[in-house]
């Protein structure tokens, strides 16, 4: 059918593929020797099903956004079965009308108009994790992971997500097992679909999907169905969902996939941004002269009796540029999430067959020496800019790295994640230096990036820094601002 010839790969093993070396820890590392081996686009297969890799933004560019008739449709998992999470969840529907119309409701709420709206509740919530670090500051895993999720929550909800931390157990817990469930070879039956016609007493996967599912409907319509009920007494209640509600009739939305649109606010974007900080505080325990450059600026606008608002984001490209560097150092996603193709296609004389699974690897990318000089170290100053645009720094933080994606599905969430980011990244500089925690001989304690999760996105374990207040000064304006709401 194809006059043009097999993109380059590995040999695959008889029947099998190349499954068992994609399905091992950290596929982005194995991705990364075949970039090296055999070049910027790669096909492995999983037991006859194509995979492509991509490590050039260029090519990533041509095919998933100029070519996105083509590659812009995603596939259910196998492994889930009949259970609706398939077909309902955003991030998993083919190019389709109901995606086409949770993607119109996701840019609704998040596009750069309707953000500016939310600053009063990321200023509420940052200080809220300021508060949560001044007082425990030795479980800030627990809380920077929380900021994220307490405001989405708010957005997508319209009420505070509750202090026993059930909600937010119960998200984190829903978010690891989708993670790990996408990841490529993760299951066995989503690479050999014949296992699928295998009876309920032999397939232990399908009776795991059925909980997942259970939980995930049981916490997505309770808070849903709570929202419907809050409107009857409060019309005007304004968040994600009560517009959702609104909109249901005329969009012929019905009720099982109004629940998972909201969920999937909530759960996709708490993982990525949660995660996120957690690597900005490695990176500032690794590199203290990067947050001394950042404080220094910082300090030049906000002394320490006035909390660092967006008012001065226009001006503060060091710390723009930290952020930049902090999604491109650390990508949320280090493989994005799939595509797959939805009609045979040829490109640069290679054949790309219908049903290909095209991921870009935005780990390749962003170590590519080229684009990137020394690409391992954190360096905010390779973002930094004489004469920025006009555009506003929410955008800018946006660009100059591939860390959002590509094409029509690219991240919905990317305006509110900037500009969270930069609110929380901002204000836990303006108020604490992050150190090292030391031994009992007085030595810091080793911090190891490679030391992190595996799946389709990457956070790193848990490691020992201290958050020092930098005055008495600053803690007091935290607690008078604390108290006043
Ligand atoms: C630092 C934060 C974030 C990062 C790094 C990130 C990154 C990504 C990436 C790489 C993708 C896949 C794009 C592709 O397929 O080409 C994605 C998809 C998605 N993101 Fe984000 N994201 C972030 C925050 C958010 C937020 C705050 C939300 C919503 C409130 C969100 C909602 C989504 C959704 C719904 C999708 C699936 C889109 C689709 O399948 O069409 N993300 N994100």
């Amino acid at each position: 059918r194809f006059k043009s010839r097999e993109i380059p790969g590995p040999t695959p093993h008889l029947f099998v593929g190349h499954t068992f070396q994609v399905a091992t820890i950290k596929p982005w590392k194995y991705f990364e020797t075949l970039w090296h081996r055999y070049g910027s686009m790669v096909k492995v297969t999983l037991a006859g099903d194509d995979m492509v890799i991509l490590s050039d933004p260029a090519d990533a560019e041509e095919l998933l956004a100029r070519r996105a008739r083509i590659y812009s449709s995603r596939r259910p998992l196998i492994y889930a079965g009949k259970y609706q999470s398939n077909n309902l969840r955003l991030s998993l529907l083919p190019y389709n009308d109901v995606l086409k119309r949770q993607r119109a409701a996701f840019h609704q709420m998040l596009q750069p108009k309707a953000i500016g709206g939310y600053e009063t509740l990321q200023y509420t919530q940052s200080l809220h994790l300021l508060g949560d670090l001044v007082r425990a500051p030795s479980d800030y895993y627990l809380h920077v992971q929380r900021f994220p999720a307490s405001l989405i929550f708010k957005l997508a909800f319209g009420e505070s997500m509750k202090d026993d931390g059930k909600d937010l157990a119960t998200a984190i817990d829903i978010f690891t097992g989708f993670v790990s469930d996408i990841t490529p070879g993760a299951h066995l039956c989503d690479t050999f679909p014949i296992l699928d016609i295998l009876p309920d007493f032999l397939s232990p996967w399908r009776k795991e999907a059925k909980r997942k599912h259970e939980r995930e409907i049981e916490l997505y319509s309770r808070l849903s169905l709570n929202v419907k009920t809050r409107m009857e007494k409060d019309p005007g209640l304004e968040c994600f969902t009560a517009r959702l509600w609104d909109q249901q009739k005329r969009l012929g939305i019905p009720d099982e996939e109004l629940y998972y649109i909201a969920g999937s606010a909530f759960i996709a974007g708490t993982d990525t941004s949660s995660l996120t900080l957690l690597w900005f505080v490695m990176a500032m325990a690794l590199y203290p002269e990067t947050m001394r450059e950042a404080q220094k600026e910082i300090d030049s606008i906000f002394d320490s009796h006035t909390l660092p608002t967006f008012a001065g984001m226009q001006d503060m490209l060091y710390c723009a540029a930290l952020i930049k560097e902090l999604l491109r150092w650390a990508p949320a996603a280090p493989l994005s999430l799939p595509h797959y193709t939805d009609a045979d296609d040829e490109y640069k004389g290679y054949k790309i067959r219908k049903g290909t699974m095209v991921i870009s690897s935005i780990w390749n990318m962003h170590h590519n020496e080229d684009e990137f000089p020394d690409s391992y170290t954190f360096n905010p100053e390779r973002f930094l800019v004489q004469n920025p645009s006009s555009e506003d720094s929410a955008t800018l933080i946006g660009e100059g790295h591939y860390g959002f994606g590509f094409g029509r599905r690219k991240c919905p969430g990317h305006h509110l994640a900037a500009k969270s980011t930069w609110i929380a990244v901002v204000r836990m500089l303006w108020a604490f230096n992050i150190e090292p925690s030391k031994d009992s001989s007085g030595k810091p304690m080793k911090i190891d990036p490679e030391d992190c999760t595996s799946g389709l996105t990457s956070r790193p374990k848990p490691f020992a820094v201290n958050f020092v207040p930098r005055s008495a000064a600053h803690m007091e304006t935290i607690m008078t601002a604390e108290d006043r709401i």
